[in-house]
């Protein structure tokens, strides 16, 4: 039987950056991918999450890896959002400080450069090679091939980076003692898209995330470089008025588009075309534990797949790279079963955490930017990072902009928050909130953080 050093299962973004560290490492690296190579034909992947935002976290562990340089050209700044009202009316909310921002990337372009970069370092990856099942007793991989071959792999290192519905995580899951959670939130998506100008210019400004707030749902665009917009639509499966299952012909489309979106509506000629031909994907948060069996690990979406509204799970699932290749780098490649233990020991708080912030950014994204006490909130905390930079740090700032743990950052926000919630409830707040005694809400935070 074919015996392996290291197999990694599946070529998505987190496989193939892992394979590149791993392989510097000096490691053998095989990878197992169920997708055909797309690399020689035209990139085609319409109606599925093309683009993503990629943010600090994500930068770092490209940069260790050497590639930041070569991602960068790919990418579009987006340094706020841009909120659209139901008139068409425009209002730009800054993410962070002066030329801090989040970068639109597509995500098919980039999963080819890690696929290359992987290649050239000396990864072997096998295409058509999907996992059918894992004897965890031996680690033995049981994989198929064009043409209905079986062939079982052993390999002294597993580790299942094949997303969210992951073939080692099934396996785990036989397993006693393994936790396993799944939760389908009530929201699907469909992505749309709005193209370019006739005179071949970006329809809006392409240097923002555009959101369309409603309330209980919303439309979001991130730009492309070639000048269009990737738009999701995120709205409720069932019930109400504007629902998937409501919209179930042209006019319903229309309608709606015209009463919610009428702006978006004016630039995207192809919408109902797009509309019933795109599926209408679902939105799972998963939560499992342990990540480990022996030498066998899951890493990124088959660990720990989240709902998409903070823009975080590719950026978490690289920091889960950077961290796991930090633990290589201090305790060897021969003591795997300690690398994992303490890798899931010290990574599960924070993938919990930003989980569960990825939920609330839902609520924040549909109904609070619509608020116009939101953008005070806004621009009164970006007056205490400006004022003490290092006492108060935006929640959003510390989750995107920074490397703190994610369960730091929740625990931090969750007391500035609240701090928040306080100085709001002032009903003069919209005239007053230049002229506050800042200083006194940094006492407030060290007492509350000293408690
Ligand atoms: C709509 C949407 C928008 C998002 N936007 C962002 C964003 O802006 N920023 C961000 O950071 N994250 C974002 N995410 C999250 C991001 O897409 C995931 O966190 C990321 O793709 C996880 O990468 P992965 O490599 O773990 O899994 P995947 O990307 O799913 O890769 C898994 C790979 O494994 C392969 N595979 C699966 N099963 C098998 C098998 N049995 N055998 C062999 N191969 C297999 C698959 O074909 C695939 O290539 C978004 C997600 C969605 C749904
Ligand atoms: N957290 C979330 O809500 C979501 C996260 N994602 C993440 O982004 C990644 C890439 O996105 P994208 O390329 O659009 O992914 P896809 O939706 O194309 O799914 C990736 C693979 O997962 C399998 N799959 C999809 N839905 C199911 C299901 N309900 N049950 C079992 N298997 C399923 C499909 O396998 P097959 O080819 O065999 O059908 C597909 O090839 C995903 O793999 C996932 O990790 C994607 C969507 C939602
Ligand atoms: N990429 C995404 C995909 C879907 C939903 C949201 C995002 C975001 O990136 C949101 C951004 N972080 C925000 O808070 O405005």
């Amino acid at each position: 039987m074919k015996k392996n050093e290291i197999s990694i299962l599946g070529s998505g973004l987190i496989g193939s950056l892992l394979s590149i560290y791993l392989r510097k490492r000096d490691l053998n690296v095989t990878v197992y991918e169920k997708r055909a190579d797309n690399r020689n034909q035209e990139y085609k992947e319409e109606g599925r999450s093309i683009n993503m935002a990629l943010s600090d976290r994500g930068w770092k562990a490209l940069e260790k890896a050497g590639l930041k340089d070569k991602v960068l050209p790919l990418t579009i700044p987006m340094y706020g959002r841009k909120i659209h009202n139901e008139h068409g009316d425009t209002s730009f909310i800054p993410y962070g400080k002066e030329g801090q921002a989040i970068y639109s990337i597509s995500r098919g372009r980039f999963n080819q450069l890690l696929i290359n970069e992987a290649e050239k370092v000396g990864v072997k990856i096998n295409f058509e090679h999907r996992i059918e099942d894992i004897d965890l007793r031996f680690n033995e991989l049981t994989v198929s091939s064009p043409g209905n071959l079986l062939e079982k792999i052993s390999s002294e290192v597993i580790i299942g980076s094949d997303g969210a519905y992951s073939s080692l995580r099934n396996a785990m899951l036989k397993q006693v003692r393994f936790n396993y959670k799944q939760q389908y939130i009530s929201h699907g998506y469909k992505e749309l898209s709005i193209p370019p100008t006739e005179s071949g210019d970006f329809a809006m400004d392409p240097n923002a995330l555009h959101i369309w707030p409603r309330g209980s749902f919303m439309l979001i665009a991130l730009p492309n470089p070639d000048k269009s917009f990737t738009c999701t639509l995120f709205l409720p499966f069932e019930g109400g008025r504007v629902s998937f299952e409501n919209i179930r012909d042209e006019k319903d489309l229309k309608g709606i588009f015209k009463t919610y979106f009428d702006d978006a509506y004016q630039l995207m000629p192809q919408l109902a075309d797009q509309y019933f031909t795109n599926p209408t994907s679902a939105l799972i948060d998963i939560e499992c534990y342990p990540w480990m069996l022996n030498k066998a690990l899951l890493i990124g979406d088959a660990s720990h797949a989240m709902v998409p509204f903070y823009g975080q799970g590719m950026n978490c699932g690289f920091e889960d790279c950077y961290i796991l290749d930090n633990l290589i780098e201090k305790l060897g490649t021969t003591a795997w079963e300690l690398v994992f233990a303490k890798f899931q020991k010290i990574r599960k708080p924070d993938t919990d955490a930003i989980s569960q912030l990825a939920m609330e950014n839902f609520e924040e994204m549909k109904e609070q930017v619509a608020d116009p006490k939101f953008i005070i909130r806004k621009k009164i905390e970006a007056k205490l990072h400006q004022l003490f930079p290092k006492d108060w740090i935006p929640l959003y700032t510390m989750v995107t902009f920074s490397d703190m743990p994610y369960s730091e950052a929740y625990a931090l926000g969750k007391l500035q928050e609240k701090i928040m919630d306080r100085v709001m409830a002032d009903p003069l707040i919209t005239e007053n909130w230049d002229k506050m005694d800042y200083e006194d809400i940094i006492d407030q935070l060290d007492k509350a953080k000293a408690v």
